[in-house]
Protein backbone atom coordinates (compact mmCIF):
# COMPACT_ATOMS: atom_id res chain seq x y z
CA UNK A 1 0.00 0.00 0.00
CA UNK A 2 3.05 2.27 0.95
CA UNK A 3 6.02 2.36 -1.05
CA UNK A 4 9.52 4.36 -0.26
CA UNK A 5 12.62 4.19 -2.45
CA UNK A 6 15.78 6.01 -1.50
CA UNK A 7 14.08 8.66 -0.18
CA UNK A 8 15.92 11.75 1.18
CA UNK A 9 14.68 15.45 2.64
CA UNK A 10 17.00 17.81 3.17
CA UNK A 11 16.50 21.29 5.48
CA UNK A 12 19.02 24.01 6.02
CA UNK A 13 19.86 23.84 9.68
CA UNK A 14 21.69 26.60 11.86
CA UNK A 15 25.20 24.64 11.29
CA UNK A 16 24.18 24.46 7.29
CA UNK A 17 22.20 21.60 5.69
CA UNK A 18 21.62 18.09 7.02
CA UNK A 19 19.80 15.67 6.09
CA UNK A 20 16.58 14.86 8.25
CA UNK A 21 15.44 11.62 6.34
CA UNK A 22 18.37 10.01 4.40
CA UNK A 23 18.25 7.24 1.89
CA UNK A 24 15.11 5.72 3.67
CA UNK A 25 13.46 2.38 1.88
CA UNK A 26 10.52 0.93 3.36
CA UNK A 27 7.12 -1.03 2.07
CA UNK A 28 4.18 -1.20 3.97
CA UNK A 29 1.52 -3.68 2.94
CA UNK A 30 -2.36 -3.12 2.79
CA UNK A 31 -4.22 -3.69 6.29
CA UNK A 32 -1.13 -3.65 8.10
CA UNK A 33 -0.39 -1.33 11.09
CA UNK A 34 2.80 -0.51 11.00
CA UNK A 35 4.82 1.59 13.30
CA UNK A 36 7.95 4.02 12.77
CA UNK A 37 10.20 4.54 15.98
CA UNK A 38 12.85 6.51 16.83
CA UNK A 39 14.41 9.32 19.50
CA UNK A 40 13.22 12.82 19.53
CA UNK A 41 14.04 14.16 15.69
CA UNK A 42 15.06 11.00 13.84
CA UNK A 43 12.87 12.19 11.43
CA UNK A 44 9.50 10.06 12.02
CA UNK A 45 7.33 12.42 11.52
CA UNK A 46 8.82 13.67 8.57
CA UNK A 47 8.83 9.86 7.05
CA UNK A 48 4.76 10.06 7.67
CA UNK A 49 3.95 13.22 6.03
CA UNK A 50 5.76 12.54 3.19
CA UNK A 51 2.40 9.98 2.66
CA UNK A 52 -0.18 12.49 2.59
CA UNK A 53 2.08 14.78 0.92
CA UNK A 54 2.46 17.45 3.72
CA UNK A 55 5.73 17.39 3.59
CA UNK A 56 7.95 16.82 0.38
CA UNK A 57 11.02 14.63 -0.42
CA UNK A 58 14.20 16.40 -1.94
CA UNK A 59 14.51 12.98 -3.82
CA UNK A 60 13.24 9.86 -3.85
CA UNK A 61 9.84 8.31 -4.46
CA UNK A 62 6.96 7.71 -2.39
CA UNK A 63 4.18 5.31 -3.77
CA UNK A 64 0.24 4.78 -2.47
CA UNK A 65 -1.36 1.74 -3.76
CA UNK A 66 0.70 1.87 -6.86
CA UNK A 67 1.14 5.85 -7.45
CA UNK A 68 3.75 8.13 -7.56
CA UNK A 69 2.53 10.67 -4.93
CA UNK A 70 4.29 13.50 -6.29
CA UNK A 71 4.01 13.28 -9.62
CA UNK A 72 0.12 13.50 -9.23
CA UNK A 73 -1.76 16.68 -10.08
CA UNK A 74 -3.12 19.15 -8.01
CA UNK A 75 -6.77 17.22 -8.38
CA UNK A 76 -6.05 13.90 -8.31
CA UNK A 77 -3.75 14.89 -4.93
CA UNK A 78 -6.74 16.28 -3.38
CA UNK A 79 -8.26 12.63 -3.70
CA UNK A 80 -5.37 10.98 -2.72
CA UNK A 81 -5.36 13.65 0.61
CA UNK A 82 -8.84 12.15 1.26
CA UNK A 83 -8.43 9.09 1.12
CA UNK A 84 -6.27 9.35 4.28
CA UNK A 85 -6.76 10.19 7.85
CA UNK A 86 -4.45 11.61 10.40
CA UNK A 87 -4.74 11.91 14.20
CA UNK A 88 -2.03 13.59 15.61
CA UNK A 89 -0.16 14.39 19.30
CA UNK A 90 -2.06 17.41 20.52
CA UNK A 91 -5.37 16.58 19.09
CA UNK A 92 -5.97 19.47 16.61
CA UNK A 93 -9.67 20.26 17.59
CA UNK A 94 -11.20 23.49 17.26
CA UNK A 95 -12.03 24.83 20.65
CA UNK A 96 -14.83 26.59 19.59
CA UNK A 97 -16.55 23.66 17.80
CA UNK A 98 -18.26 21.23 19.77
CA UNK A 99 -17.75 17.48 19.75
CA UNK A 100 -20.23 16.74 17.13
CA UNK A 101 -18.59 19.38 14.66
CA UNK A 102 -15.32 18.59 15.15
CA UNK A 103 -16.02 14.99 13.91
CA UNK A 104 -18.42 16.64 11.60
CA UNK A 105 -15.53 18.95 9.99
CA UNK A 106 -13.76 16.57 7.01
CA UNK A 107 -17.57 16.04 5.56
CA UNK A 108 -18.15 19.44 5.46
CA UNK A 109 -14.59 20.48 3.61
CA UNK A 110 -14.97 17.89 1.23
CA UNK A 111 -17.53 15.84 -0.57
CA UNK A 112 -16.96 11.78 -0.06
CA UNK A 113 -18.78 9.10 -1.35
CA UNK A 114 -19.88 6.64 1.60
CA UNK A 115 -18.46 8.46 5.46
CA UNK A 116 -19.81 7.15 8.17
CA UNK A 117 -22.37 9.40 10.41
CA UNK A 118 -21.23 11.35 13.27
CA UNK A 119 -23.52 9.17 15.56
CA UNK A 120 -21.81 5.76 14.86
CA UNK A 121 -18.40 7.10 14.60
CA UNK A 122 -18.81 8.44 18.37
CA UNK A 123 -20.60 5.75 18.95
CA UNK A 124 -17.53 3.48 17.82
CA UNK A 125 -15.19 5.84 20.09
CA UNK A 126 -17.55 5.59 23.34
CA UNK A 127 -18.31 9.61 23.38
CA UNK A 128 -21.87 9.16 22.50
CA UNK A 129 -23.15 11.36 25.40
CA UNK A 130 -20.45 14.01 24.98
CA UNK A 131 -21.21 14.90 21.65
CA UNK A 132 -22.35 18.90 22.37
CA UNK A 133 -19.30 19.32 24.63
CA UNK A 134 -16.47 21.61 23.44
CA UNK A 135 -12.74 20.31 23.74
CA UNK A 136 -12.03 22.06 26.74
CA UNK A 137 -14.47 20.24 28.56
CA UNK A 138 -13.06 16.99 27.82
CA UNK A 139 -10.29 15.02 28.90
CA UNK A 140 -7.28 14.37 27.34
CA UNK A 141 -7.86 11.02 26.26
CA UNK A 142 -11.05 12.12 25.25
CA UNK A 143 -9.90 14.59 22.66
CA UNK A 144 -7.90 12.05 21.20
CA UNK A 145 -11.05 9.55 20.78
CA UNK A 146 -12.38 12.99 19.05
CA UNK A 147 -9.65 13.24 16.83
CA UNK A 148 -9.71 9.40 15.95
CA UNK A 149 -13.66 9.73 15.30
CA UNK A 150 -12.72 12.27 13.16
CA UNK A 151 -10.49 10.84 11.19
CA UNK A 152 -12.49 7.54 10.81
CA UNK A 153 -15.76 9.33 9.91
CA UNK A 154 -14.22 9.59 6.01
CA UNK A 155 -13.42 5.60 5.94
CA UNK A 156 -9.79 6.23 4.84
CA UNK A 157 -7.64 3.39 3.51
CA UNK A 158 -5.20 4.71 5.44
CA UNK A 159 -4.70 6.05 8.97
CA UNK A 160 -1.48 8.08 9.98
CA UNK A 161 -0.92 8.45 13.65
CA UNK A 162 1.73 10.57 14.87
CA UNK A 163 2.78 10.43 18.58
CA UNK A 164 -0.90 9.65 19.50
CA UNK A 165 -0.36 8.63 22.69
CA UNK A 166 2.48 10.85 23.72
CA UNK A 167 0.50 13.86 25.55
CA UNK A 168 -1.45 10.85 27.44
CA UNK A 169 -1.01 9.03 30.58
CA UNK A 170 -0.23 5.50 30.72
CA UNK A 171 -3.93 4.14 31.34
CA UNK A 172 -5.15 6.42 28.94
CA UNK A 173 -2.80 5.39 26.51
CA UNK A 174 -3.56 1.95 26.84
CA UNK A 175 -7.32 3.08 26.26
CA UNK A 176 -6.40 4.59 22.86
CA UNK A 177 -4.55 2.08 21.73
CA UNK A 178 -7.40 -0.16 22.49
CA UNK A 179 -9.47 2.14 20.51
CA UNK A 180 -7.38 2.41 17.58
CA UNK A 181 -6.72 -1.64 17.47
CA UNK A 182 -10.44 -1.81 17.23
CA UNK A 183 -10.74 1.08 14.56
CA UNK A 184 -8.33 -1.19 12.87
CA UNK A 185 -10.40 -4.58 13.45
CA UNK A 186 -13.83 -3.36 12.44
CA UNK A 187 -12.83 -0.59 9.09
CA UNK A 188 -9.76 -2.10 7.46
CA UNK A 189 -7.22 0.46 6.70
CA UNK A 190 -3.60 0.39 6.88
CA UNK A 191 -1.98 2.12 10.10
CA UNK A 192 1.19 3.89 10.06
CA UNK A 193 2.32 4.69 13.83
CA UNK A 194 4.84 7.09 14.41
CA UNK A 195 6.06 7.27 18.33
CA UNK A 196 8.83 7.34 20.54
CA UNK A 197 6.83 4.80 23.08
CA UNK A 198 7.92 1.05 22.67
CA UNK A 199 4.94 -0.18 24.47
CA UNK A 200 2.66 1.26 22.20
CA UNK A 201 4.42 -0.21 19.11
CA UNK A 202 4.37 -3.49 20.90
CA UNK A 203 0.84 -3.85 21.80
CA UNK A 204 -0.24 -2.58 18.75
CA UNK A 205 2.18 -3.15 15.41
CA UNK A 206 2.68 -6.31 13.67
CA UNK A 207 6.33 -4.37 12.04
CA UNK A 208 8.34 -1.95 13.22
CA UNK A 209 11.35 0.19 11.30
CA UNK A 210 13.79 2.08 13.36
CA UNK A 211 14.80 5.28 12.70
CA UNK A 212 17.93 6.74 13.90
CA UNK A 213 19.02 9.98 12.42
CA UNK A 214 17.17 10.24 9.51
CA UNK A 215 18.31 6.84 8.73
CA UNK A 216 16.36 3.46 8.93
CA UNK A 217 18.59 1.33 11.26
CA UNK A 218 16.51 -1.48 11.04
CA UNK A 219 12.40 -3.21 10.38
CA UNK A 220 11.24 -5.03 13.23
CA UNK A 221 9.16 -8.27 13.38
CA UNK A 222 7.19 -7.32 16.10
CA UNK A 223 6.12 -10.28 18.77
CA UNK A 224 2.55 -9.91 19.67
CA UNK A 225 1.53 -9.51 23.20
CA UNK A 226 0.57 -6.38 25.35
CA UNK A 227 4.22 -4.42 26.41
CA UNK A 228 3.57 -5.11 29.84
CA UNK A 229 1.15 -7.07 32.41
CA UNK A 230 -2.03 -5.39 33.15
CA UNK A 231 -2.15 -3.69 36.16
CA UNK A 232 -4.94 -3.36 38.54
CA UNK A 233 -4.80 -0.07 39.56
CA UNK A 234 -2.23 2.71 38.84
CA UNK A 235 -0.74 2.59 42.35
CA UNK A 236 -0.27 -1.02 41.54
CA UNK A 237 1.91 -0.19 38.72
CA UNK A 238 3.23 2.58 40.59
CA UNK A 239 4.71 0.44 43.21
CA UNK A 240 5.69 -2.44 40.56
CA UNK A 241 7.71 0.19 38.47
CA UNK A 242 9.51 1.98 41.78
CA UNK A 243 10.64 -0.85 44.03
CA UNK A 244 10.94 -3.61 41.82
CA UNK A 245 12.77 -1.88 38.98
N1 LIG B 1 10.78 22.70 8.14
C1 LIG B 1 11.94 22.34 8.73
N2 LIG B 1 13.05 23.10 8.58
C2 LIG B 1 14.23 22.73 9.14
N3 LIG B 1 14.40 21.62 9.88
C3 LIG B 1 13.31 20.83 10.06
C4 LIG B 1 12.04 21.14 9.50
N4 LIG B 1 11.15 20.17 9.86
C5 LIG B 1 11.85 19.30 10.61
N5 LIG B 1 13.13 19.67 10.74
C6 LIG B 1 14.20 18.98 11.46
O1 LIG B 1 14.31 17.68 10.90
C7 LIG B 1 14.61 16.73 11.92
C8 LIG B 1 13.56 15.63 11.91
O2 LIG B 1 12.32 16.19 12.34
P1 LIG B 1 11.03 15.27 12.61
O3 LIG B 1 9.96 16.16 13.14
O4 LIG B 1 10.75 14.45 11.40
O5 LIG B 1 11.59 14.30 13.75
P2 LIG B 1 10.79 13.35 14.73
O6 LIG B 1 11.56 12.08 14.80
O7 LIG B 1 9.38 13.27 14.32
O8 LIG B 1 10.95 14.13 16.10
P3 LIG B 1 9.87 14.38 17.30
O9 LIG B 1 9.62 13.02 17.91
O10 LIG B 1 10.62 15.31 18.22
O11 LIG B 1 8.68 14.98 16.67
C9 LIG B 1 14.70 17.51 13.21
O12 LIG B 1 16.05 17.81 13.44
C10 LIG B 1 13.90 18.76 12.92
O13 LIG B 1 14.37 19.85 13.69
Amino acid sequence: MIKMNNVTRTYQGQDGEFNAVDDVSLEIGENEIFGLIGESGAGKSTVLRFINALETPTSGVVEVDGTDVFSLSKKKLRAHQKGIGMIFQQFNLLNNKTVRENVQLPLELHKYKDPLSVREVLEFVGLSGKSDRHPSQLSGGEKQRVGIARALITRPKILLCDEPTSALDESTTEEIVGVLKRAHEKFGMTVLVVTHELNVIKSMCERCAVLEKGHLVDIIDVVPGAGRPDYESYHQRVLEVLKNA
